[in-house]
């Protein structure tokens, strides 16, 4: 089949794609249009079908519906020259934890076909990156959980790959180690141009990250877009922080929960989650008729996790 233009535009398209396994629709009716250096979230609960998707860009897996083309190939048909331009961490790396950080990447750059010439300038480029050029030389098995998750990175993008996925890259690290991932993908973006797909269930990771979201369920995109027009659009509410007498929590907090069930009182504040920004009036004008002293009234807007939690509300 030839190749359109927008498939060549495009680092990866899908059309009408869809995977089944026995009586399992795992992946549905997926229309993806990747454009470079994008960062593209596929969020949704276990199971939804991310790493299905991801599976078949990646031509591990056939569609029995539809089909793939990334850099306007077919990977199922050009899968070794696809796989030479991707880089992939999956949900769970295996590292050779009997051999250091620069031997891993030793190791991977032969499965690459990295150039002999170009090994340890490629091996010290990607450890920079990643941060763990001091540690270069110690066992991987003496890594933290976030260090090994930096070397499978580092792995990850040793060939210096266009197109990156990243399987739940985050996922049981700390604070800090997980911000340091999150600032590794942006610098990649920006300073690379890198496209990267994130599967993750980390919403505010996406938040920050995304450029666009896909949010699926049973395979299929129930809502994509940026984050930020995804909240707009579902009219999901954002939080209120009201700040009310301080003998009189109880009574505002009953008046709260007539306006939004998810409310509850802070240290000298309470807190209403999804609530539509047009509600707030109202709500302000009945604390006030029942006797209540509002000293603040802070709208916050609706984040990506509220669009989730409204989606699924929805679907119930
Ligand atoms: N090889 C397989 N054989 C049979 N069913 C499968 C296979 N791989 C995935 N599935 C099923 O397809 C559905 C989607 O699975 P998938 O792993 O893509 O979900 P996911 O969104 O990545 O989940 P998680 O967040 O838990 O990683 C699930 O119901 C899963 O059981």
């Amino acid at each position: 089949m030839g190749r359109s233009w927008e498939d060549l535009l495009n680092i990866v398209t899908t059309t009408h794609l869809g995977k089944r396994f026995a009586e399992k629709q795992a992946v549905q009716d997926l229309n993806l249009h990747l454009k470079q250096g994008e960062i593209f979230g596929l969020l949704g609960h276990n199971g939804a079908g991310k790493t299905t998707t991801v599976r078949l860009l990646n031509g591990l897996l056939h569609p029995t519906e539809g089909e793939v083309r990334v850099f306007g190939m077919d990977p199922l048909k050009e899968g070794e020259a696809i796989r030479k331009r991707v880089g992939v961490l999956t949900e769970t790396p295996a590292l050779e934890e009997r051999l250091t950080a620069r031997e891993n990447l030793q190791l991977f750059a032969d499965l690459y076909d990295v150039p002999v010439q170009q090994v340890s300038a490629k091996i010290e480029q990607a450890l920079r990156i990643v941060d763990l050029l001091d540690q270069a030389d110690l066992k991987a098995g003496t890594f933290s959980k976030g260090m090994k998750q930096r070397l499978a990175i580092a792995r990850a993008i040793l060939h210096e790959p266009e197109l990156l996925y990243l399987d739940e890259p985050t996922s049981g690290l700390d604070p800090v180690s997980s911000q340091h991932i999150s600032d590794l993908v942006l610098t990649l973006t920006r300073e690379k141009g890198t496209t990267v797909v994130l599967c993750t269930h980390d919403l505010k990771d996406a938040q920050k990250l995304c450029d666009r979201v896909a949010i699926l369920e049973h395979g299929q995109v129930k809502l994509s877009g940026p984050p930020a027009e995804l909240a707009t659009g579902l009219g999901a509410g954002g939080a209120l922080d009201l700040e009310v007498g301080p003998s009189q929590q109880d009574q505002a907090l009953e008046i709260c929960r007539t306006f939004a069930s998810a409310a509850r009182s802070g240290a000298g504040s309470l807190r209403l989650e999804r609530i539509q920004r047009s509600q707030v009036p109202d709500l302000v004008q009945m604390l006030v008729h029942r006797g209540i002293l509002v000293y603040g009234v802070t709208p916050h807007q609706a984040t990506l996790e509220d669009v989730y939690f409204a989606l699924h509300r929805e679907g119930q």
